[in-house]
Parts: structure tokens; C-alpha cells; sequence
């Protein structure tokens, strides 16, 4: 008897578990996880490397939230073309694990909870750039242009460069020319991400009529694109450098070694742009690169690496006026 009631739990348990993994895979998470990073850099740079440990919590789960609900509502109204794709498939709504009804239930829950949130603990412009993350995704990228414009990604990834917007919102109230730099990186650094993916997925895309650049353009073309992108992200970059001396020395130098390794990747594409081994190594080195690149601005930003460059710097002036002596 024992048995039958323990069975009978444990079979309970899996299917709530199982209940609990769709609705977190209906986000999209590992994406959440990298818009947050960005969130990061935003937060700390803004706050020249010391951030109040309540804010961030507080801002990290509110930009993770609405990011969730963005990603919740695509998933909704994309299901059906997520149906026939071989990549989505099996998805939580095309494969029925969660109904419609109750994903929009859970990306309304999200997106209030994100708002209440960040408005409270943080401050309304927090707020409210990041429910405009949500408006932008769905209503423009999602609703307008997906289907419609090859152009789609170009004008949707403004929505993906928002969160550091939100991080510096959270600390300054306001926002300066350093985070609208931080969001340009990001804006033009969405469209060689998102192609070298839709360069080794083209067919799926074309299956469900959806005129991402390589299906409609070639990868000629669309390689050709990447490689623009990637020439004017590169000096962008080091723009909170030089003029705006937002970031130092550290993540000037971390900038240029990564964007190096970035423009060979995309030049070797734009060499074989057929080769989808090349795509696939774009794509999965865009993701590590702006991981570290935005990670590279927190730590710049810390005063203990002021701490130690100012150390260096004056050892360094030592040494000269050492040697002009002798
Ligand atoms: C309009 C802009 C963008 C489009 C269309 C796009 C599209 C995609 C697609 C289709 C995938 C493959 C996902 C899958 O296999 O299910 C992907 C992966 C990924 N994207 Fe983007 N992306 C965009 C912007 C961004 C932004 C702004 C970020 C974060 C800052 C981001 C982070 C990632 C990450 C981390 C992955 C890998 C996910 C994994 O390992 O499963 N993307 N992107
Ligand atoms: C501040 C805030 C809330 C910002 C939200 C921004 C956000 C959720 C960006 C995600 C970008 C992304 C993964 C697009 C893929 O969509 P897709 O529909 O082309 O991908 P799919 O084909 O895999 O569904």
C-alpha cells in the first residue's frame, strides 16, 4: 500500500516538475541569461563599480522577467510556424505541453510582476524601458517585421539592446550618451549574430516563408552585410573609451583582442560564404564575445582596477624617468 502512495506521489512530483520545466522553457533562458549580462555592464559602469547589492538583485530579476514575458508572447504567437520549423518543434506550444491560453496568462503574470517590481525597488524609467523591451519585441520585431522585412532583425534588435539601458536607468534615473553607446553596441552587433545562424538554417526559414537576408539574399550577400556590421561595431566599441572616458584602459584592450578574433571570423565568412562551418563559428564566438565584452565593462569599471592601473601607471613613470637619468 505504501508502494502505491509512494509511486503515486512521485509520480505527481514528475509531472508538476514536468509542468514547472515547460513554462521555464517557454522564456527562452539561455537568452535571458545573456541579456543580463548586458543588464550588467550597464548597472556597473553606471555606477563606476559600486553597485548597491539590492539594486542589482532587484534590477536583475525585473530586466529577467519582462525578458521572459517578451520571450513567453513570441513563442505564443509564433507557434504556429515554431510548429513546422524542425528547431522548434518541440517546443512547449507546438508540441501542446502548455496551452495558449496559459502562456498568455504567464506572460501577463511576468510582465506585471517586472513593472511592480522595478518601479518600486528601482525607478519608473527602469520600468518602463523595460516594458518598452516587451512593445518592441512583439508589437515591431515580432508582429510587424519577422514575416514581412528582410530587413526584420536589423530594426527588431533594438529590443535586445535595451537592457543595458534598464541597468543604467536603475542606478542614474536618467540616461547619458555612455548607455546609448552600450545599446548601439548591441544594436549592431544583433545583426551578425543573427545571420550566421540564419546562414546555417536558411531552409528552415524558407519552409515557413519568413524572409530572413539569407534566404531572400544569398549568403554571398548576407555575408557581405556581416562583415559591414561587424567594420562599423568595431571602433563603436572603443567609443566609451575615447571621447566619452566612460571605460579604461582594461576594456580597451580587451575590446580590440575580441573584436580582432571577430573580424577574422567574419572575414573568413565573407571568403567561403557557403561554408556553414564558418557561420556556426560566427554565430557561437558572437555569443562568447559579448558575454566577455560586457563583462570586460564591469570589471573596468571596479575600483580595484583603477586601484592597480594607477599602480602600474606610476611604476611605469618611474621606470621612464629612471632610464632618462642614466
Ligand atoms: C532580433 C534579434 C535577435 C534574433 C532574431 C536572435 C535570434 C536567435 C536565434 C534564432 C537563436 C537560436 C535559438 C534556438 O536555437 O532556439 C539565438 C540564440 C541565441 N541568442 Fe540571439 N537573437 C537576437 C538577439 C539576441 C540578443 C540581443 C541576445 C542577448 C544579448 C541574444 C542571445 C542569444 C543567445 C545566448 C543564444 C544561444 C542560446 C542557446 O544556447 O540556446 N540574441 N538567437
Ligand atoms: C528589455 C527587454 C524586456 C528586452 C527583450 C528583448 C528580447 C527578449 C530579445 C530577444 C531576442 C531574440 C532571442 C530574438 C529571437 O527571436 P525569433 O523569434 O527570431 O527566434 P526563434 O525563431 O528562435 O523563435
Amino acid at each position: 500500500m505504501q508502494e502505491i502512495i509512494a509511486t503515486g506521489t512521485q509520480r505527481h512530483h514528475e509531472t508538476l516538475l514536468q509542468v514547472l520545466k515547460s513554462y521555464y522553457q517557454l522564456t527562452k533562458p539561455r537568452i535571458i541569461l545573456l541579456l543580463l549580462i548586458t543588464t550588467a555592464s550597464g548597472l556597473w559602469v553606471a555606477a563606476n563599480g559600486e553597485v548597491d547589492p539590492l539594486l542589482v538583485l532587484v534590477t536583475m530579476a525585473g530586466g529577467a522577467l519582462a525578458a521572459a514575458s517578451a520571450n513567453t508572447i513570441n513563442c505564443l504567437y509564433d507557434r504556429d510556424i515554431d510548429y513546422i520549423m524542425e528547431r522548434t518543434r518541440h517546443r512547449p506550444l507546438p508540441s501542446g505541453r502548455v496551452q495558449p491560453r496559459d502562456a498568455l496568462i504567464f506572460a501577463i503574470a511576468l510582465a506585471v510582476t517586472s513593472f511592480t517590481l522595478l518601479t518600486v525597488f528601482a525607478n519608473l524609467l527602469a520600468a518602463l524601458l523595460a516594458m518598452s523591451g516587451i512593445v518592441f519585441y512583439v508589437a515591431i520585431y515580432t508582429h510587424l517585421l519577422k514575416r514581412h522585412s528582410t530587413q526584420n532583425i536589423v530594426i527588431g534588435g533594438a529590443a535586445g539592446a535595451i537592457p543595458p539601458l534598464v541597468g543604467w536607468a536603475a542606478v542614474t534615473g536618467e540616461l547619458s550618451w555612455a548607455p546609448w553607446v552600450m545599446f548601439a553596441i548591441i544594436f549592431l552587433w544583433t545583426p551578425p549574430h543573427f545571420w550566421a545562424l540564419a546562414m546555417m538554417i536558411r531552409d528552415d526559414y524558407a519552409a515557413v516563408n519568413v524572409p530572413m537576408l539569407p534566404v531572400i539574399k544569398g549568403d554571398e550577400e548576407t555575408a557581405r552585410q556581416i562583415w559591414y556590421y561587424t567594420l562599423l561595431l568595431l571602433p563603436l566599441t572603443l567609443a566609451l573609451t575615447y571621447p566619452l572616458h566612460t571605460s579604461g584602459m582594461v576594456y580597451a584592450a580587451l575590446a580590440v583582442f575580441l573584436g580582432a578574433i571577430f573580424a577574422k571570423k567574419a572575414w573568413e565568412l565573407l571568403q567561403a560564404p557557403t561554408d556553414r562551418d564558418k557561420a556556426r563559428s560566427l554565430f557561437k564566438y558572437s555569443i562568447l564575445y559579448l558575454m566577455l565584452l560586457s563583462a570586460g565593462m564591469v570589471v573596468d569599471s571596479l575600483p580595484v582596477t583603477h586601484q592597480v592601473m594607477t599602480a602600474i601607471g606610476q611604476n611605469v613613470q618611474v621606470l621612464i624617468s629612471a632610464i632618462g637619468v642614466m
